[in-house]
């Protein structure tokens, strides 16, 4: 865990201790995950709801999925972190939403933000600005919706405007650097201990609690043929939401992510035989492999 070797960008011997500490606390979420089975909740939607779940589970946590406000809410009470997730929406979602962000907080629950699709449609519209007043502890995009989030919440000049872009991202990680940047800050603000997070996925994904950046290389890209991918790193960071602060646990899922889907690649034969290798690495990779990775710290 000591070995920084993997860091780049001109890395201060300050910066390097700062890294040095941030594997240990990677290393000791993963293995807190294995060991308490925490339970993160997810109010996901149906096209990758199962996928959500199982990788939850074979990270070491456990899942559980509600849509109703009574539900969501009590069993909040017992969950270590929450998932919301607006991939697909049904009409009622509009007042349950709002209303579970603000029950969420103001019950102190930790909770992850996947803005799928953000930018298209007026329901998915009305339902995220709602989220600017009861922000999320961790959102989890990719760049595409990253940018559209900002701009929503008025995070962003003229010269960052963003177009939506369906559940596929169109737009790089760079360009979601500042805006990812931007809505950590806003985050935390307002979040316990001022500590939020803000995780972009991509081809290199990329970290930031507002002030520092991270770029994590690495990965498969059969990532971006199964469906649920993104959607499923939203769910595990929740899980680790439960049991780490919310720039470990963005760093700890993101990490194992790139991990599993290595192991996965190497000898999958598509993308059928790819999903089922990846729950297997999810399960297999360790807390010394997620936490010894490559990190590009700016
Ligand atoms: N080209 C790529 N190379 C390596 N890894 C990738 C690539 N594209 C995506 N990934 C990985 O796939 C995972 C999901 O990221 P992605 O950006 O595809 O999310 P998403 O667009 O929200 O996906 P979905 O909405 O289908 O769930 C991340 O772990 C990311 O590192
Ligand atoms: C394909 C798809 N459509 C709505 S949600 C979803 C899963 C990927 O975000
Ligand atoms: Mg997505």
């Amino acid at each position: 865990m000591s070995d920084d070797s993997h860091v780049h960008c001109g890395t201060s011997t300050h910066q390097a201790n700062d890294l040095a500490s941030l594997r240990e606390a990677i290393a000791q979420a993963v293995r807190d995950v294995k060991d308490k089975t925490p339970l993160a909740q997810s109010f996901t939607n149906f096209v990758t709801i199962n996928l959500v779940a199982n990788a939850q589970l074979a990270a070491g946590g456990t899942a559980a999925m509600s849509f109703l406000p009574d539900d969501v809410i009590e069993t909040a009470k017992i969950a270590g972190a929450n998932y919301i997730n607006v991939g697909t929406l049904l009409p009622f979602y509009k007042d349950a939403l709002p209303t579970i962000a603000q029950r969420l907080n103001y019950l102190g629950k930790p909770w992850v933000l996947d803005p799928v699709a953000a930018g298209i449609g007026k329901t998915r519209t009305v339902i995220l600005q709602s989220f600017k007043a009861a922000p999320p502890t961790v959102i989890r995009a990719n760049a595409s919706e990253v940018i559209a989030l900002a701009n929503m919440w008025g995070l962003l000049d003229a010269d960052n405007a963003s177009r939506p872009a369906g559940v596929e991202s169109v737009d790089e990680v760079d360009a979601a650097v500042e805006p990812a940047k931007l809505l950590a800050q806003f985050l935390a603000q307002s979040a316990p201990n001022h500590q939020a997070a803000v995780a972009v996925s991509g081809k290199v994904d990329l970290v930031t609690d507002g002030e520092h950046v991270y770029r994590l290389p690495g990965g498969s890209a059969l990532m971006a043929k199964i469906t649920g991918a993104g959607c499923s790193l939203g769910g595990v960071t929740a899980t680790y939401l439960a049991v780490a602060e919310p720039l470990i646990a963005a760093l700890a899922a993101s990490l194992l992510y790139d991990r599993a889907a290595e192991v996965a690649g190497a000898d999958a034969k598509g993308p059928g035989s790819f999903q089922v290798a990846f729950l297997d690495a999810l399960w297999n990779v360790t807390a010394e492999q997620v936490a010894g990775s490559e990190i590009l710290m700016q």
